[in-house]
């Protein structure tokens, strides 16, 4: 029998997506009938957080993006993530001389090998940054590697859609000024990043990158005029000579490395290459330490996430049941727990799936009833201290670029919330909503030649906190300005009735 607490137990909502701006153009949260999130933050504590750049441990005027956000929420203090540490690295000079990635290179300049480097062209920096190949170039020339292939993903959720042909001009002008690379393959992120699980597309890169299997083009002008649905969907297509023959295919002695610097949509590519290659003599690296099932030596280390809420609450013995559907059931689980893949006695993990293909523009609603459902049965349960869930739609609608759509999937997600605070109030809980980076309340933004484009990125907004107290709670009538995403796992803990955890550097906002 798990302790619940002397105090209230309670909920943690992380509405994904759900920042804040002032009403205007693009502002779809602004434009949609939210009565109940409008209404809880000014009758209840609330305040605004940052959730982006060295607030959460991302490059300055970085947007954030979920993973850092549910890390740094679970985690209660910033963490240099991934982007950071490889930035530094560059800047430092430490990937230049990083002994991994040397032997590789120094290898296949001896052998006459070539290196492949795999990652997503834009300057979104969710996933990747592609001036991270123009490093990565730099380095493989200064080592005498004569063949660098460029596999490049186009992006189009990111950032605007319909920008591949900028980035990949920029791939181009970096083989310019290195003096190495070209373009094999340009595939769409819907195919290179699906992390659903969904290997046939997956496949169709795994043989255009490894075989030259796949549509056939001369160059990439050539590929993107035949994009008929963005960015995000541009076919796998393999680039030929003259003569119509693909110019690279993975051969013995060659190399690849993953450059994007987010694990979580790139390693289903990179284990069905692992597989795909297994007889061959191909050494695989990654930028970052990948989730992959596949040991594959990284570059660049992680930053230490242990110590956060997930350590706290076990060693309270305070069980939580997470909840969220497919689309963000890492975020409220892995990655709030500091990317540990261990789950903890006192958790349980509620995974909402849906055999109905995913089409957010038409089904804003996703399946948040049943994620809403799924976190009130958890809040009837008197050993339950804490049920934390991510509410999706907010930002896998926005990253559609669809204003209208994600207006609905706002005004559907206040009527799931008026569900959970209504269950939190019958059930003795406090509820603290927050959401994990901006999305929704910027919908448009100029693109590379200063037109507004449909936007479906993220911000940098600040994003609301809410707590909203559990019948009879007495709770300071504001939250305290000024904080951050760090300040999510100390107020939450200051709630349960329990201390910061010994790594926490948040303060509660209460
Ligand atoms: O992977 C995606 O869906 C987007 O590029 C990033 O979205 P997330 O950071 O909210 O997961
Ligand atoms: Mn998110
Ligand atoms: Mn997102």
């Amino acid at each position: 029998m798990t302790e619940t607490t002397g105090t209230n137990p309670g909920i943690l909502l992380v509405l994904d997506g759900w920042g804040h701006a002032e009403p205007g153009a693009g502002n779809a949260l602004a434009v949609a009938e939210t009565p109940v999130l409008d209404g809880i933050r000014t009758k209840y504590p609330a305040t605004l957080v940052e959730a982006s750049g060295e607030h959460v441990g991302l490059l300055p005027g970085t947007v954030g993006n979920s993973e850092i956000g549910h890390m740094v929420i679970g985690a209660g203090r910033p963490l240099d993530y991934d982007s950071v540490l490889v930035q530094r690295q560059i800047d430092t000079g430490g990937l230049r001389d990083n002994p991994r990635l040397t032997e590789a290179l120094d290898a296949l300049a001896a052998g006459g090998g070539a290196l492949h480097l795999i990652g997503l062209v834009s300057d979104g920096q969710i996933h990747a940054h592609v001036d991270h190949l123009h490093e990565l170039l730099s380095i493989a020339a200064a080592r005498g590697v004569e063949r660098v292939w460029v596999h490049a993903v186009t992006d189009g959720r990111d950032v605007a859609d319909r920008t591949a042909g900028h980035y990949l001009g920029r791939v181009e002008e970096f083989f310019a000024t290195t003096g190495v690379g070209r373009l094999a393959t340009v595939s769409g992120r819907g195919y290179a990043l699906d992390k659903s699980g969904d290997l046939e597309l997956t496949a169709k890169v795994t043989q255009a990158v490894a075989d030259g299997d796949g549509a056939l083009a001369r160059d990439y002008v050539q590929v993107l005029a035949g994009a008929g649905d963005g960015d995000v969907w541009v076919t796998p297509t393999v680039l030929t000579d003259a003569a119509g023959e693909p110019l690279a295919t993975v051969r013995d002695g060659d190399a690849i490395l993953f450059a994007n610097f987010r694990s979580d949509r790139i390693q289903q590519l990179a284990d069905d290459l692992v597989k795909h290659l297994a007889e061959s003599d191909v050494r695989i690296l990654s930028l970052t330490q990948y989730a992959t099932t596949a040991d594959i030596p990284a570059l660049v280390g992680r930053a230490d996430a242990s110590g956060g809420l997930a350590d706290q609450l076990e060693a309270h013995g305070l069980r939580s049941v997470r909840v969220a559907e497919q689309e963000k059931f890492e975020h409220v689980t892995y990655y709030l727990n500091g990317r540990d893949e261990r789950r903890r006695e006192v958790e349980e993990h509620v995974r909402i799936t849906s055999d109905e293909a995913p089409g957010y523009t038409a089904r804003p609603e996703m399946n948040l009833d049943r994620v809403a459902d799924a976190v009130i049965e958890a809040a009837g349960r008197s050993d339950v201290a804490l049920v934390a869930a991510n509410l999706a739609n907010i930002d896998v609608v926005g990253h559609t670029g669809d204003h209208d759509a994600t207006v609905k999937a706002a005004e559907y997600t206040d009527g799931q919330v008026d569900r959970i605070l209504t269950a939190a109030a019958a059930t003795g809980r406090w509820v603290v909503l927050v959401g994990d980076h901006g999305n929704a309340e910027r919908m448009s933004k100029p693109g590379p030649d200063g037109t507004p484009l449909p936007y479906g990125g993220h911000t940098t907004n600040p994003v609301p906190a809410v707590v909203v107290p559990a019948p009879g709670q007495v709770l300071p009538d504001a939250l305290r300005d000024g904080g951050s995403l760090a300040d999510i796992a100390p107020t939450v803990l200051a709630l349960l009735g329990r201390p910061n955890g010994p790594a926490m550097t948040g303060r509660s906002l209460l």
